[in-house]
């Protein structure tokens, strides 16, 4: 028997350690552009999953912005029947009339979408491609803006996406390891235009700033910002726990947050809480910036009796009687 190519094999392997401790159930679905991340990924797990005993099927959305975009979904489709996926579905979504630009909108709709799927199939987990080689991005993306440690974790190894298991098992796999995996086993994926729009600040990452660090700095520097991302999210998931525990300890018995006990706690834990809490007030999270969280904390330290801190939904956080107290005016 033929060796296996390295690339494939390392792929099954980051696939088998995903989903060996999948509880029994439900088919795990993959989520797949036809993009060779997702292709390799899908092309590994209708390899894995029957040998650990467990159904695996495919997903494919189609945004509708491309040319060919139909085509494109019912290529992937064909090719799934063909090695043995199942179930298999196509879903077209309709991006335009969403909220924000329009990469962010076809990933609202992408998201919800899949899971919608995923939760109508009774799917143990979805799995996407993403692979270390996009971690590296996220990581240089969030250091750009300044992002605090929340966007320096970059993207969760596992994450719940309403109810069901999101797993990202190709996080510390290279992204040329899934195109040489796709051209030893023989398929020709589908080149997404986007990942070459100069126009997008992640494609000129890809295109230009990364491989200018490696240049500069050594091959090392992709698993390097995947690893830090690693660490910090370590660290976040004790600093969350910490403020989920201060956030119960500075309620007031009235409602609200005690202003007093507020200040008390460490900063790291403080911008925490207040960011918990405001997400429990129904701020909606993706809006919810650093600008914000800053403003709720100049209530607490940095009073002069200003008016009351805005937060996106529509709610407003004022000061009163030693309290922070929310109103709504949506
Ligand atoms: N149209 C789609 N249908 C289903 N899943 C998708 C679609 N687009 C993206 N995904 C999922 O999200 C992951 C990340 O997609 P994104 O476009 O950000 O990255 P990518 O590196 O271009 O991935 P790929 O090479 O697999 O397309 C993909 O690997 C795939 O699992």
């Amino acid at each position: 028997m033929a060796a296996l190519a390295p690339p494939v094999a390392a792929i099954r392997v980051a696939v088998r350690r995903a989903l060996i401790d999948l509880p029994p159930g439900g088919p795990v679905l993959v989520a797949c552009s036809g993009g060779a991340d997702s292709l390799a990924l899908a092309a590994a797990t209708a390899f894995v999953a029957p040998r650990l005993g467990r159904a695996a099927g495919l997903v494919t959305v189609d945004h509708g912005l491309q040319e060919g975009s139909a085509q494109r979904a019912a290529a992937v489709v064909r090719w799934a029947r063909e090695v043995g996926l199942a179930p298999v579905e196509s879903v077209r979504v309709e991006v335009a009339g969403r909220p924000g630009g329009p990469e962010a909108a076809a990933r609202e709709a992408r998201y919800r979408a899949l899971a919608d799927v995923a939760a109508r199939l009774g799917a143990a987990a979805l799995l996407t491609g993403h692979t270390r080689d996009d971690q590296a991005e996220t990581v240089l993306l969030a250091l750009a803006r300044g992002a605090g440690p929340r966007g320096l974790a970059g993207m969760p190894v596992r994450r719940d996406l309403d109810g069901v298991p999101l797993l990202r098992p190709l996080l510390e796999v290279g992204r040329e390891q899934t195109r040489t995996a796709c051209a030893v086993l023989g398929l020709s994926p589908w080149e997404d235009p986007h990942n070459a729009d100069p126009s997008y600040a992640r494609a000129r990452v890809r295109a230009d700033v990364l491989p200018a660090l490696v240049r500069a700095l050594g091959p090392g520097v992709l698993d390097n910002l995947a690893r830090t991302a690693r660490l910090v999210a370590a660290d976040n998931a004790v600093l969350d726990e910490l403020a989920g525990a201060a956030l119960a300890d500075v309620r007031h018995p009235d409602g609200g947050l005690a202003v007093r006990a507020l200040a008390d706690l460490p900063p790291a834990v403080r911008g925490r809480v207040l960011h918990a809490w405001a997400r429990e007030l129904g701020a909606p999270p993706a809006a919810l910036s650093h600008r914000h969280v800053t403003a709720l904390d100049a209530l607490v330290t940095g009073w002069r009796g200003q008016g009351p801190a805005h937060l996106p939904g529509g709610l407003r956080v004022l000061r009163r009687d030693g309290r922070l107290a929310a109103i709504d005016f949506r």
